[in-house]
């Protein structure tokens, strides 16, 4: 690798996260204490199961669009057969989601954004799956810890999802090419941060990536057998798609 090919494709996934990444860092920062009332709280727990994950899961499928766009834009993605691009977006874009919701968790009240203002984990109570709420506020938690740039997560998120341990790839051999160039250019931004250390820190972080999104294929089960025509009527067709 030349170096100027790495710059320029680092640059290149920045440029693709900043374009596709819904909401800016600067756009939220403004909201982080724009907080739900005890009433707006009281209407959100008095939806019913069915109705909250009904409304959460279009929240999340407009998200992963988003994220479908920036893998689209990942060079070594475009080239892929359509069934590995697939592949890599069912188990890769919920994780990508998550990295990407946890630059806008606010760790001083414990909230995240959802549906324009800053929610605590008592919003999401009707959900009945307080575990994966949970987990998913840790990991939000854990990734503010890290307090990456928005070029660390850019690089990070293209990592997450061109992951050639991925199950079902026709062409394993050219996604471990497209996986260990992505690898060379988050180690060459770390080292020119100085922050090298945290190339094990995000290793981890995908360890409980995998997991959180196993909780959440898990706890869809369970909805869709209690609830099979929300889950298979009402719900939209790219959640069904890629998570069910
Ligand atoms: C992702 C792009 S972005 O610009 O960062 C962005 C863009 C848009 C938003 C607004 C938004 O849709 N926030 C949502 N928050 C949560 C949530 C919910 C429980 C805890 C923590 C966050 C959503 C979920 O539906 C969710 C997410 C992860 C796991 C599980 C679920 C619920 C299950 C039932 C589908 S949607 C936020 C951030």
């Amino acid at each position: 690798h030349s170096l100027q090919s790495l710059d320029d494709m680092c640059a290149s996934i920045v440029r693709s996260h900043r374009e596709t990444s819904q909401y800016r860092v600067e756009e939220l920062q403004v909201l982080r204490w724009k907080l739900y009332s005890r009433e707006e709280i009281q209407v959100y727990q008095s939806k019913s199961v069915d109705e909250m994950w009904q409304h959460c899961a279009s929240r999340l499928t407009d998200a992963v669009q988003y994220v479908v766009e920036f893998a689209k834009q990942i060079p070594g993605f475009r080239t892929l057969s359509q069934n590995d691009q697939i592949a890599l977006l069912k188990t890769g874009s919920m994780e990508v989601v998550l990295v990407r919701m946890s630059r806008f968790f606010n760790a001083e009240n414990n909230s995240v954004f959802f549906d324009g203002k800053f929610a605590g984990v008592e919003v999401f109570k009707s959900l009945a799956c307080g575990d994966l709420i949970t987990a998913v506020f840790d990991f939000a938690h854990g990734m503010c810890a890290l307090k990456l740039s928005e070029q660390q997560i850019a690089l990070f998120s293209a990592l997450v999802l061109i992951n050639a341990d991925r199950p079902c790839l026709e062409d394993r051999g050219r996604v471990q090419r497209a996986q260990r160039s992505l690898e060379f250019g988050l180690r060459h931004i770390l080292h020119r941060d100085n922050q090298e250390s945290l190339m094990h820190k995000l290793n981890q972080r995908m360890a409980v990536l995998r997991s959180l999104c196993s909780l959440h294929m898990e706890k869809l089960q369970w909805f869709s057998q209690h609830y099979p025509l929300t889950a298979h009527i009402l719900f939209p067709p790219l959640y069904k798609e890629l998570f069910a």
